[in-house]
């Protein structure tokens, strides 16, 4: 299907995310000051099959994320659609001034899996679990993390948002997250976007990839983005970057 078309049969959860028309954000000071977001905001972003943010740290990719996550109806700190989890209130206030252009007779359902939050999300299901949910707490943050992605929640149509779901992953579980991602995207209705620092997610097939930087975000190339040229670079000569940081 060309980009930009709406599938009929197969529509995707959020088509587009544009700026709520009586959204009054300032745009000078945070969240509206951080480019990628101001661009959203100005411009609005097409959101496909499969997209995945990159860019360092601060470039905002949580900030967006969470905040079109908690558009959608997802909770800020992680959870299904309509799951009442939350210990803290850290969110931006982006969430309330996003619009989502939803696909007619799309699902509903939503997963939000964020790395920095899992824990407290663990201890939720802990207390309401799923049917047949192993106790997330008892197995390694890696295995816990695609145990997770196994059950029920992660199947068919959806959109299921990540935020860094690399934290704590080996590169063999990595490696088998994006085994797990691709499946997961070939449900038809189902639609996956991400946040991550990792090369390794960033290669799925036929990801729309998106670098986050000081001028806003755009499409990239994986063999373009500055995370493959810099590990590749270090990989092969460690000390041409170690000798800048270490004596
Ligand atoms: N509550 C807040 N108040 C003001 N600024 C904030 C707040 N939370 C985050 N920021 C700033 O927003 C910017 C973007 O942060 P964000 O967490 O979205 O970046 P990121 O790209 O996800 O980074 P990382 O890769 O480190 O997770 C950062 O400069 C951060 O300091």
């Amino acid at each position: 299907m060309p980009r930009g078309q709406p599938d009929v049969l197969h529509p995707l959860p959020v088509r587009r995310v544009r700026m709520a028309s009586d959204a009054e954000p300032v745009r000078d000071t945070w969240p509206a000051s951080i480019p990628a977001v101001r661009q959203v905001l100005d411009r609005g972003l097409d959101l496909g099959k499969l997209t995945i943010l990159v860019g360092e740290n601060g470039s905002g990719k949580s900030t967006l994320i969470e905040a079109i996550a908690m558009a959608y109806g997802l909770p800020g700190e992680g959870g299904s659609t309509g799951a009442m989890h939350k210990t803290y209130a850290s969110e931006s206030p982006l969430h309330d001034w996003l619009t989502l252009e939803r696909g007619a007779g799309a699902s509903k359902w939503g997963y939000f899996l964020r790395a920095e939050t899992t824990h407290g999300l663990f201890t939720y299901l802990h207390n309401n679990p799923g049917p047949v949910d192993p106790e997330f707490h008892a197995l390694s943050h890696g295995e816990s993390f695609l145990a997770m992605l196994g059950t029920r929640r992660f199947r068919g149509d959806g959109f299921f948002v990540m935020d860094e779901p690399e934290a704590g992953l080996s590169f063999s579980a990595q490696l088998a997250l994006v085994g797990t991602l691709k499946a997961l995207t070939s449900d038809p209705g189902s639609q996956v976007l991400i946040a991550t620092h990792s090369p390794v997610l960033a290669s799925i097939p036929g990801a729309h990839i998106l670098q986050l930087d000081e001028n806003g975000l755009r499409p990239s190339a994986w063999a373009e983005l500055e995370s493959v040229i810099n590990y590749t670079s270090f990989l092969k000569e460690p000390r041409r970057y170690l000798r800048h940081v270490v004596d």
